[in-house]
């Protein structure tokens, strides 16, 4: 059993329940002091880091072109082609490496000819003659690719970091709207989540679980920080896609959302994500009749995201927060077979919900969902790993 106490109070396990035990400060505690707030999303930029293949062909692209490289285009070299070809055996590339302007080479090739020229110590390169790194600095394809994959990319990421630690670093105090604006971290305290799955299904009040909770068991009693929700735990198999975190009322969802936000934007935790994609479900209520795309949609609540294309998102690793399942008015109706793989395909918000739930639709994106325990039946418990 978990130690925290508000699973003494009686959440039931989900796929994940909030425990919602700060080290150092009680739910009690905080609402006695008048802290309890519902934190407004506000906009936030977004920007995503495409994989190294897809940049990898536009740096090349870019490159100025040389006069060895004219004479392939002249022979009908495919640019394929060049790219495998190692311009100085002029055989298929092997161990390829990059000079500081582009240009590849095997690493033998460029190593022996450096050693053979006349000017020992002089680095130029042997197709266009640009002075290039040293040996040392030679480039492999997956070093240059990060580089490149940077490239114009890294400022709209940076961007999008910025906006979202914006939107999280700070956290309303007091009891209403007017209530000052306080650092996030200064006033966190660790929530722990344990691991749990429960088969049944929650229709009864709130309360009236809290005193069933005690009855269920934990998958895992070992709690967990929400910032390793994604992370599987050493008897785990699957890679954890679909979160589900339900706690109760005020137990501390929103904040931990925000944390998790917080540390990804200020680069300490999860940094595989390319881009965390924030959204509450209050914030899907005003488009829940509306048409969309996922990218549409992505580019209504994160206008930087206007400079990403489908083709980035698909390769992309992304993160979609849904926060706050229990305010939600859209109907997710996860038997619809309306299949949906499109991130340009419109539809309506709870379908694109669906779909992203499931795994039709980036199927590779991380999904957390927070909950209420009486709202959280709204997923089938199918959709949410258990590791
Ligand atoms: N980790 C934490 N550290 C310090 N205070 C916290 C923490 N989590 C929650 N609180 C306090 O509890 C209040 C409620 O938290 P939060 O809004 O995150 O709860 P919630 O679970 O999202 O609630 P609801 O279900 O009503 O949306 C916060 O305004 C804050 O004052």
């Amino acid at each position: 059993m978990d130690q925290c106490e508000d699973r003494e109070e009686g959440v039931p396990p989900s796929k994940s329940t909030l425990c919602g035990e700060h080290e150092s400060q009680t739910k009690a505690q905080r609402k006695k002091r008048g802290t309890k707030r519902k934190h407004e999303p506000e906009p936030s930029c977004v920007s995503l880091k495409s994989d190294w293949s897809e940049e990898h062909f536009i740096y090349f692209k870019s490159q100025p072109v040389s006069a060895a490289e004219r004479a392939r285009k002249r022979s009908g070299v495919s640019e394929e082609e060049q790219l495998s070809c190692c311009a100085l055996c002029q055989d298929v590339l092997k161990d390829p490496v990059s000079t500081s302007c582009g240009h590849w080479f095997c690493r033998q090739c460029i190593c022996s000819y450096w050693d053979q020229s006349a000017s020992s110590g002089d680095s130029s390169c042997p197709q266009c003659g640009e002075r290039s790194r040293s040996r040392a600095g030679l480039q492999t394809a997956s070093q240059s690719s990060c580089v490149q994959t940077d490239v114009g990319l890294q400022e709209v990421l940076d961007e999008h970091k910025i906006s979202l630690r914006r939107r999280c670093e700070r956290v309303n105090e007091g009891s209403d709207e007017t209530g000052s604006r306080t650092l996030l971290n200064r006033i966190y305290t660790e929530l722990y989540i344990t691991e749990g799955q429960s088969e049944e299904v929650h229709i009864q009040h709130e309360v009236r679980q809290l005193e069933t909770a005690s009855k269920m068991d934990a998958l895992h009693d070992t709690p967990i920080r929400c910032q390793d929700i994604f992370k599987a735990l050493p008897d785990q198999q699957r890679p954890i896609r679909v979160v589900l975190t339900n706690g109760v009322a005020g137990v501390g969802k929103t904040f931990s959302v925000q944390k998790f936000t917080l540390d990804w934007a200020e680069g300490l935790e999860n940094q595989h994500v390319s881009v965390v994609v924030l959204l509450s479900f209050r914030e899907l209520n005003l488009i829940r009749d509306e048409q969309y795309s996922l990218l549409e949609l992505l580019h209504v609540f994160h206008p930087t995201l206007q400079k990403v294309t489908a083709e980035k998102l698909a390769v992309s690793q992304l993160l979609f927060i849904f926060d706050g399942l229990d305010e939600s008015r859209l109907s997710l109706d996860f038997t619809n077979r309306k299949l949906l793989s499109d991130v340009t395909q419109k539809s309506s918000v709870s379908q694109l919900l669906t779909n992203l739930i499931q795994g039709n639709l980036l199927p590779s994106a991380l999904v957390w969902i927070t909950s209420r325990p009486a709202a959280a039946n709204q997923i089938p418990p199918t959709c949410v790993d258990t590791g």
